[in-house]
């Protein structure tokens, strides 16, 4: 056997658009110089091919190995400038300082990416719970001359010459060329930026440069069937090769920016501090040089080394607890604080707010145009090998069986033209036996469409569709019917046949509402989350859904009325409005992005279709059902679990609203913790640098040392990490998690002042305290205020965290925090009292210290509780 020559499809010059791997080889030539042939591998051909070419999975997929995932911990902004700030202090030979600044770099990255680490491996697991699969032809064992057979398997497995059928909603799960093609087109926007689905079909003999016979990985199929050979998997494909050009980047979220706009003014503060301390120290005190490493140490003390590991940590902790406890598969970490911070959430009618279990109206459908819709539907079936039916065509056929079994075989199907949602019909062209002359076209599709294609008047157009709009009206789903005899031919039918129809007649049906669907649309309302519906249906229809639901659904919209919006005003009028019907796959997206312009707003979107993928790319956060066509579950960041029995219809599990419920509280119980870490962390911080600040203006001598700053943050930022395990109050859960960095600025700054305040007063009690007490004052003022800020720091964690009032009982601390705070609280008061506290430079403190230091500590709590009571007023 040949070895297969897949390395002329590798990309030599992935830019150009879709070179041809085979000019002047025609499709037997091909598939001979692959080793295979129309009937495929063999399984085991299939498996020394995996051995040789490896698994087929792009490149940057795999989980990161340690050395990789320490430099991207070191990448780190925060980590970047406490390294230029350990050097500054090696400089100017400040060793201990530029020691405690790498073993603090060292701890922060080491816990970052083992936390990283863990959570790659757990969101590995998760995304295999969801992987996609391939239709592949294989011989069982070695037997070259058995029959082929069908078969499911992982995308992973494939190999170049395997022979894999293409279905609507499938991946293009490798690059292939095809063998047969019906009715095929393919999204690959990824690659060309065009935005609608392209023409595919074999071409035997191709020319240099053509490219309609290949379809590249990393597309889907739109619409139609095909059959094609595996030419390159894995790393060898075209989207690896362009994925290591471009690289895969994804619009930062709302929260992300808010962390990013945050980190930047703290980094800008952090790089401020030591000039402004050197120039303060010089003005006022007259010190040189030697205050720099205080000034480094200061700088340090702001920063939220911990961040990174917080989020990693809540985050992956949270999304393992959703796939446990309600099977919703979080593909990518960072979408469960999306979701938490979705105020906006547009989902799809056809099966989240209906079933899809349309079932045909008999007393409001026309029985003749049952009977061609039914054709239409068993013959695009047949002749475009569609892998399933859809809900609308089995209902059909389904109906007109029961009346007329003989249906099938009544005629003979020529070819079919297969849906597809910009189109929005459905034609199969039949031939009665015997009658050789003539052919039928049997066209099915949306009212408008179907009518536009009609030869009508005016009159009887307007009649046709108030008809149409009343049907609806009531709730019913209409596929519109009508037939063209045409005298036979050879040249193929396309498209541009679907003209001049004869008007037949609606096929009515009734699709139930989702019994958790109300209910679940209540929630999301008193969560703070706005419901809008984008649709391809009939505006009629979407309306009374809502409104049998119990939503008003206002003005509806129609997505041709969009068209000649500029974006700015569609922004506007999409904030209006609750429903848009008749929305081909780019409205569907340009609504979304429309809701999304300004970044004010969080955009969730839930769909399930081919129909819904750009949308589900353009949104925030995607989301669909586990039984989504392959490539929305490939695209979405978030799948929902299948719907447990009694919760809907067993078979047809269907978009579950009230799991998105429950993904939302995890995103925002999640995102509570990250905010709340950020809080505390950032307002006692602020409050330590600026008691450090004044402190070094009033004392003689440096308030803290280099070394002392630098232990009681590293005691601190341990604490810290439990606020990873925390579980936020209530009120953190019914508002949608955002992080608006004006507010949380002024808050930090707040707090940070009563802080520092506390601190002061701190200087007070010393003063008193020390009064009395002979001897050196530095080391004791050193070890009272290391107490002190060890102890206050520990009191804001257990007052500042998100949501709570303060009023009423102290809530259960949850144990993480509350162990958190008392071990911070024993080292703040026994480390002085060790060995220790001899080379860091603190003595034991007189007990009469200890008496002003709780008066300090209570008046501080009450402070803290007041102040947080008022700020959630104003909130
Ligand atoms: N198999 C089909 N054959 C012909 N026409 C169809 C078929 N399926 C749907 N249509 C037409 O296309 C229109 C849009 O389809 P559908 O209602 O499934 O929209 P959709 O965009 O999937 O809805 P949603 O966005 O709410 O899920 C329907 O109103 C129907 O008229
Ligand atoms: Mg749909």
């Amino acid at each position: 056997m040949t070895a297969p020559e897949v390395t002329d499809t590798a990309p030599a010059h992935a830019a150009a658009p879709a070179p041809s791997p085979s000019p002047g080889r025609t499709t037997l030539q091909h598939l001979r110089s692959l080793g295979s042939g129309p009937r495929g591998l063999t399984e085991a051909e299939a498996e020394r091919r995996l051995a040789r070419h490896g698994e087929n999975v792009p490149p940057g997929t795999r989980p990161l190995s340690w050395p990789r995932l320490a430099a991207r911990s070191l990448r780190d902004p925060f980590t970047a400038v406490l390294l230029c700030l350990g050097l500054v202090s090696a400089t100017v030979a400040a060793w201990g300082t530029a020691c405690v600044i790498l073993v603090l770099v060292a701890v922060s990255c080491g816990l970052r990416s083992a936390g990283e680490r863990r959570a790659d491996s757990a969101m590995a697991g998760l995304r295999d719970l969801v992987a996609t699969t391939a239709t592949v032809l294989r011989r069982p064992g070695d037997d070259a001359s058995g029959p082929p057979g069908e078969r499911e398997i992982p995308v992973g497995q494939l190999v170049p010459g395997d022979v894999v059928r293409l279905g609507p909603g499938d991946l293009v799960p490798a690059d292939v060329r095809l063998l047969r093609a019906q009715g095929l087109t393919v999204q690959q926007a990824a690659f060309t930026g065009e935005s609608v689905p392209v023409g595919k079909h074999p071409v035997d003999l191709p020319a240099d440069g053509e490219s309609a016979h290949l379809c590249f990985q990393g597309g889907s199929v739109a619409s139609g069937s095909a059959s094609a050979v595996v030419l390159a998997t894995g790393a060898d494909t075209r989207f690896a090769a362009d994925r290591r050009t471009a690289g895969a980047r994804r619009a930062a979220s709302a929260f992300d920016r808010s962390v990013h706009g945050i980190s930047w003014t703290l980094i800008r503060f952090m790089l401020l501090t030591p000039p402004l301390v050197l120039m303060a120290g010089a003005a006022l005190r007259g010190r040189g040089l030697e205050t720099l490493p205080f000034a480094v140490a200061v700088a340090v003390g702001l920063t939220p080394e911990m961040l990174p590991v917080i989020v990693t940590t809540a985050l992956a902790r949270g999304s393992a607890l959703l796939a446990r406890t309600h099977g919703v598969i979080v593909k990518r970490l960072p979408a469960l604080h999306d979701i938490g911070a979705v105020d906006i959430l547009c989902v799809d009618k056809t099966g989240t707010l209906t079933q899809d279990r349309p079932d045909v109206d008999p007393d409001r459908t026309d029985p003749e145009a049952l009977h061609w819709a039914a054709v239409s539907a068993w013959w695009t079936l047949q002749l475009a090998e569609l892998p399933a039916p859809d809900a609308l065509d089995e209902a059909v056929i389904d109906e007109a069986l029961t009346a007329d079994p003989d249906l099938i075989d009544a005629y003979d199907g020529v070819t079919a033209l297969p849906f597809d949602p910009v189109r929005r019909l459905a034609t199969a062209v039949v031939r009665r036996p015997g009658a050789l002359g003539t052919v039928t076209l049997a066209v099915k599709g949306s009212v408008e469409n179907v009518l536009e294609r009609c030869a009508l008047d005016d009159a009887e157009r307007a009649r046709l569709l108030a008809r149409a709009a009343e049907l609806s009206g009531d709730g019913l789903r209409l596929l519109a019917v009508a037939t063209a005899e045409r005298p036979a031919r050879h040249r193929p039918y396309s498209t541009a046949d679907e003209r001049g129809l004869t008007f037949t007649g609606f096929v009515a049906f009734t699709d139930a509402l989702v019994p958790t669907a109300a209910q679940a649309l209540r929630d999301l309302g008193e969560r703070g989350v706005t419901v809008k519906v984008i649709t391809g249906d009939h505006p009629g229809t979407a309306a009374r859904a809502l409104r049998d639901l119990g939503l008003d659904p206002g003005d509806v919209r129609t997505a041709d009325s969009l068209d000649a919006l500029t974006d700015a005003e569609l922004a506007r009028l999409a904030h209006r409005t609750t429903v848009f019907a008749r929305c081909a796959p780019a409205h569907k997206a340009r609504i979304v992005t429309a809701l999304r312009a300004g970044g004010e707003t969080t955009v969730g979107f839930l769909g399930d279709g081919v129909n819904d993928l750009p949308a589900l790319r353009a949104a925030d956060v995607g989301i669909c059902p586990r039984d989504a066509v392959p490539v929305a579950r490939d695209t979405a960041d978030i799948v929902l679990a299948e719907a447990r029995r009694g919760d809907g219809p067993a078979d047809r599990p269907g978009k579950d609203l009230t799991a998105i419920g429950h993904a939302i509280s995890a995103g925002r119980h999640s995102s509570g913790n990250i905010a709340t870490y950020l809080r505390v962390t950032l307002s006692s911080n602020l409050g330590n640098v600026i008691a450090m600040l004044s402190a070094g203006l009033l004392l003689p001598f440096l308030p803290m040392l280099p070394a002392q700053v630098l232990a009681q943050n590293l005691c601190f930022d341990a604490a810290q990490l439990s606020f990873a395990f925390d579980r936020p109050a209530a009120a953190a859960l019914r508002r949608p998690s955002t992080l608006r960095p004006r507010d949380f600025l002024r808050f930090i700054t707040g707090f940070g002042v009563l802080n520092a305040a506390a601190d002061l007063a701190t200087f007070g009690a010393l003063a008193l305290a020390l009064h009395t007490r002979a001897g050196p004052g530095e080391a004791a003022f050193h070890a009272g205020w290391f107490t002190e800020n060890l102890l206050t720091q520990g009191l804001v964690m257990l007052l500042l965290r998100t949501g709570r009032d303060g009023s009423g009982p102290l809530p259960r601390t949850p144990s993480p925090v509350r162990w958190a705070v008392a071990a911070l609280a024993v080292v703040g008061i026994a480390l002085p009292l060790t060995p220790v506290a001899g080379p860091l430079g603190m003595t034991p403190l007189p007990l009469f210290y200890y008496a002003l230091l709780a008066a300090v500590l209570a008046l501080y709590a009450l402070a803290l509780t007041a102040v947080k009571r008022r700020y959630l007023r104003q909130d």
